[in-house]
């Protein structure tokens, strides 16, 4: 077996929980791996139905056949995309080599797609230039392992600051900072820079994508490529589409994603689009346990023996506290905005955690500045170490506003943590913003390291039983009435009034609501 076949073995081993692992999932990746979809995904959906034909089917079968099916459950009101031929990218810009340019850089130029990729200025230049190029040395070693000369593997990367350099792009992906007004600034330069069918992407992680577009003459050419951090790892690519988003930029989008070996789930446009949306309640469960007695080890311990691959603190880390910093300040929800007299821990009448926002105040944005909720060896490091500034920090804040201590077992945390998490799924189905449940399992397996063994956070669920779910969120909300993301879901409501269908029909469950896809 070759090196690169064995990798992706180990690796499918490892997500889906090696002997555990249905021996038919690890001969399909097998497949898959040797070759591509040469018989056709048609006759894969056909199998994955005669599965859900003989009833639940396995958490990693369902997995793995939804992964391969994403995006062909539903034909969205919004077009058949999929039936459109995607616009071939020869070459492609990157904008802004902070923690998520870099991977993607490094994806296009694994993908032999070459790149240039343009920072601000000449420091912010020369630091991304070393950090992708560390990137493409890791990717040249793998390729020599393989027995395979990088050379002819790796496409060509050219660093530039001017943007005039961008003219012969075919797709350029934004990647700088979260805040809309530069993003406006920068994609008025690209309308007038670019060739006039260039696709413009952006990389936000929830900020509006019509708005982005508004500016450009080509609103239709203006879709949103959503990464995972670590990019040039993470296998998902959420695709949002724009009210303004043509079907060909839909399938050029989605194409490159296959093309970078990820998982393409298209999704509407809404604040924070589906998998943060999602993350928001979730992280925000896991401050408020913070706030009464837990330390961020122990939430972390709960949910990565829960199965996740980093607990949420050590994930806020990895993608750096000062995303959500910014975007809370562009809300209003922090820095100079909010208004005066507002209390530390409410927003518009809502319970709300100023800690992670008190962290970026000190300088502590994550693995990026070498400390955030834990502390790490150096300036970027990764070995997440428990921090004794913090547990004293939350000490004395638990102090000054007098909170009341709780103390958590680990089922608390996966009960607060998962069903927020879960809740505002179903709220995202009632949109019409994912497609179907199994879209959102998807994103969440290959985006957030949640466990493919446990099918994902929807499937997840429908194992726990959709009434317990129920009857915990409103207990919850009934204790803590300012905790509105706490209220269970009409949709969730619903099912479990109806019997709990499975999960497959949930989706008839839904009616049809007003498509964002
Ligand atoms: C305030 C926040 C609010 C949200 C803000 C917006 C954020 C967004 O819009 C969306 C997001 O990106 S959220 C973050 C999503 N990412 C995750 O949840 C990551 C979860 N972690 C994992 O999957 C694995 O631990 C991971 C894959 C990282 C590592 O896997 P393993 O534990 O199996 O480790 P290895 O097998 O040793 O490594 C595999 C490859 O990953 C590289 N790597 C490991 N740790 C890393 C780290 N900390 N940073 C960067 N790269 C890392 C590692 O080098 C290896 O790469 P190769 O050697 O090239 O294969
Ligand atoms: N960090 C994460 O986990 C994820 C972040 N995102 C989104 O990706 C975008 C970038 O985030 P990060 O990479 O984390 O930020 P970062 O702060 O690490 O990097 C941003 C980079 O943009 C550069 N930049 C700023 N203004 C520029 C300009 N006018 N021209 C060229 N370059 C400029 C900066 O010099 C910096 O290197 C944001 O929209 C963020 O919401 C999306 C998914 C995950």
């Amino acid at each position: 077996m070759d090196i690169f076949l064995e990798t992706t073995m180990e690796k499918a081993k490892k997500q889906y929980r090696g002997a555990q692992a249905p021996i038919a999932c690890i001969e399909a990746v097998k497949g898959a791996v040797q070759k591509p979809y040469q018989q056709g995904i048609e006759k894969e959906r056909q199998l994955f139905q005669s599965l859900w034909a003989t009833g639940q089917p396995q958490a990693q079968q369902y997995a793995f056949f939804s992964e391969r099916n994403v995006g062909k459950w539903t034909h969205p009101s919004g077009g058949r995309w999929d039936t459109v031929a995607p616009k071939p990218v020869h070459t492609a810009a990157v904008i802004g080599l902070g923690t998520m340019g870099r991977g993607i850089v490094t994806s296009l130029a694994k993908a032999h797609i070459p790149v240039v990729a343009l920072e601000q200025d000449a420091q912010q230049l020369e630091i991304g230039k070393k950090a992708v190029n560390g990137l493409l040395e890791r990717e040249a070693e793998k390729l020599i392992k393989q027995g395979l000369a990088p050379g002819s593997t790796l496409a060509s990367v050219r660093f530039t600051l001017d943007f005039a350099d961008l003219r012969d792009a075919d797709l350029v992906i934004e990647a700088v900072y979260e805040n809309m007004e530069l993003k406006k600034e920068i994609f008025r330069k690209l309308t007038s820079v670019c060739k006039p069918d260039a696709f413009l992407c952006t990389n936000t992680s929830g900020l509006n994508i019509d708005e982005i577009a508004s500016v450009t003459k080509n609103p239709h050419l203006v879709i949103g490529t959503h990464f995972f951090s670590p990019a040039n790892i993470m296998k998902l690519l959420e695709v949002v589409r724009g009210h303004h988003t043509s079907l060909t930029t839909i399938a050029t989008a989605m194409n490159l994603g296959k093309t970078l070996g990820k998982v393409s789930v298209l999704v509407g446009n809404c604040p924070s689009f589906v998998g943060n949306r999602l993350l928001s309640p979730y992280l925000d469960q896991a401050s408020y346990l913070l706030e009464e007695g837990c330390y961020p080890e122990d939430v972390d311990k709960a949910l990565e023996d829960f199965g996740f691959a980093m607990g949420p603190f050590r994930m806020m880390d990895l993608a750096g506290l000062d995303i959500g910093w910014r975007s809370r300040m562009e809300r209003g929800l922090a820095g100079n905005k909010v208004p005066l007299g507002t209390p530390a821990r409410q927003r518009e009448g809502k319970r709300y955690c100023p800690l992670a926002d008190l962290l970026c105040e000190n300088g502590r944005l994550g693995q990026k500045t070498g400390k955030g909720w834990y502390q790490y060896e150096k300036l970027g490091g990764r070995i997440a170490q428990p921090d004794p500034w913090v547990k004293d920090f939350l000490q004395k804040y638990r102090n000054t506003h007098q909170i009341k201590q709780r103390p958590a077992t680990p089922e608390m945390i996966l009960e607060c943590c998962l069903y927020a998490l879960v809740n505002e799924g179903f709220h995202v189905l009632e949109d019409g913003i994912a497609s179907g449940p199994e879209d959102i399992d998807v994103i969440y397996n290959n985006g957030y390291g949640w466990p493919k063994y446990r099918g994902g956070p929807m499937y997840y669920a429908s194992t726990v039983g959709l009434t317990k779910v129920l009857d915990v969120l409103d207990k919850y909300y009934k204790e803590n009435p300012d905790v509105p993301s706490m209220k269970p879901a009409f949709l969730l409501k619903k099912l479990a009034m109806v019997g709990e269908p499975p999960l497959k029909e949930w989706r008839t469950q839904v009616g049809n609501p007003d498509s964002k896809l």
